[in-house]
């Protein structure tokens, strides 16, 4: 008989740094995600004024196997260097901030990482998994439409914590572990002018009452369109107080924060987008590095396991498949 699959949940950067990590050591496995496309809150946003980065920014490398892996997926063409001229504000100061940080883009947009690393991996997209459970030896999920899926050997659970908590029922302490990580919620908005703004600033590290972050989304590397587009970032706890506000009224207020933090003129955008992340970052940081229960052949990754960024996540994926390949 060939050995069941691995199932996958969750095609983020931690999903998919367990996958290709499992497929490199030749074991089957399958993937699954909810939304059409690989990225999670990496992933780019198709629109009709180009692609545009609403979540993960950019991302640094400290440890040296991910500092080695960005470098082939450089060579693969998926990254590349995104050296903004960035400032700061702070009590509405603003002011230039340069630094010598690296930081990594992917290219032409953010989803070609996921992308690349997905690759021909087998996977189901448009699949919101809401159980998990185990039979005599193996495992089976169950999707939102009631369709069962497997039967699988093992299971990496690689959604946000809130999610995985649900989907960690069989192992309680795993389960109860998830559900003790709180996720913050990031407002994302992105503005699009037909003149460009006349201004050098690319990124700015906002600490205001409104604002977190704000790029000038057109100064990565690759992307294209021809407006001048713009992401502004809310910060958590401003997110977590507009939480229900309609888009359009969470637009106009971080379009006015932006008016009155940059030093130009800022006409009205000829278009807006906004996308609310529920679960956009943990709390706090954690040093799990995964969720294991070898004798059930159940693991849980993602970036709450770690440092809450995109090295984190990735790390995260590695290490569960470790795990998994030493408790095979
Ligand atoms: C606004 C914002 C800005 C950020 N900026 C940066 C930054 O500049 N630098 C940085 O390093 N990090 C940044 N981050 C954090 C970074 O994006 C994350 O740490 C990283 O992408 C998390 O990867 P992950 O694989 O753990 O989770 P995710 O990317 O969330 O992937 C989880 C996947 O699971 C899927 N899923 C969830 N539930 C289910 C289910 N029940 N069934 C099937 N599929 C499911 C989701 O659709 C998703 O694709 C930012 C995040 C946000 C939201
Ligand atoms: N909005 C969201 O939901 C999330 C945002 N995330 C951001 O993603 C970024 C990734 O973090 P790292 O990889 O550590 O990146 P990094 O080293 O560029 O930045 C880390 C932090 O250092 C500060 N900082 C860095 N450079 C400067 C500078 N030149 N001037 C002023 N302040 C500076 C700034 O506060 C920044 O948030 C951070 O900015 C996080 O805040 C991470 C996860 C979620």
């Amino acid at each position: 008989m060939s050995q069941a699959p691995i199932a996958i949940i969750g095609t983020g950067i931690a999903g998919l740094s367990a996958a290709r990590a499992l497929h490199d050591a030749g074991l089957p496995l399958h993937l699954f995600d909810k939304s059409r496309g690989s990225g999670g809150r990496m992933a780019s946003k198709r629109s009709d004024v180009g692609s545009l980065d609403l979540g993960a920014q950019y991302f640094t490398t400290r440890d040296r196997r991910f500092s080695e892996t960005v470098r082939q997926w450089q060579a693969e063409g998926w990254v590349d260097q995104w050296s903004p001229t960035l400032f700061q504000s702070r009590g509405g100061q603003l002011k230039s901030s340069a630094d010598e940080q690296l930081r990594w883009v992917g290219q032409p947009t953010m989803s070609a990482i996921t992308r690349g690393l997905l690759g021909e991996l087998p996977v189901t997209f448009s699949c919101r998994i809401t159980e998990v459970f185990r039979g005599e030896h193996q495992w089976t999920l169950v999707d939102a439409t009631g369709t069962s899926h497997g039967p699988f050997s093992h299971v990496i659970v690689a959604v946000p914590a809130p999610q995985a908590a649900a989907l960690l029922s069989s192992a309680p302490k795993l389960a109860s572990a998830a559900a003790s990580v709180a996720m913050e919620p990031t407002w994302s908005v992105a503005l699009g002018f037909a003149m460009p703004l006349s201004t050098t600033l690319e990124g700015c590290f906002v600490q205001d009452d409104a604002l977190d972050w704000v790029a000038r989304n057109r100064s990565k590397p690759g992307r294209d369109g021809q407006l001048d587009t713009w992401v502004l970032h809310g910060t958590s706890e401003w997110s977590r107080h507009h939480l229900d506000l309609p888009k359009d009224a969470v637009i106009e207020l971080l379009h006015g924060a932006f008016a009155e933090l940059i030093d130009c003129v800022v006409p009205a955008p000829e278009f807006t987008l906004a996308h609310r992340w529920l679960y956009a970052r943990p709390s706090q940081a954690h040093e799990w590095n995964a969720l294991t229960d070898a004798r059930l052949g159940l693991y849980a990754c993602g970036d709450w396991c770690l440092s809450g960024r995109v090295e984190g996540a990735w790390l995260s994926g590695q290490e569960a498949a470790r795990r998994l390949l030493e408790n095979l």
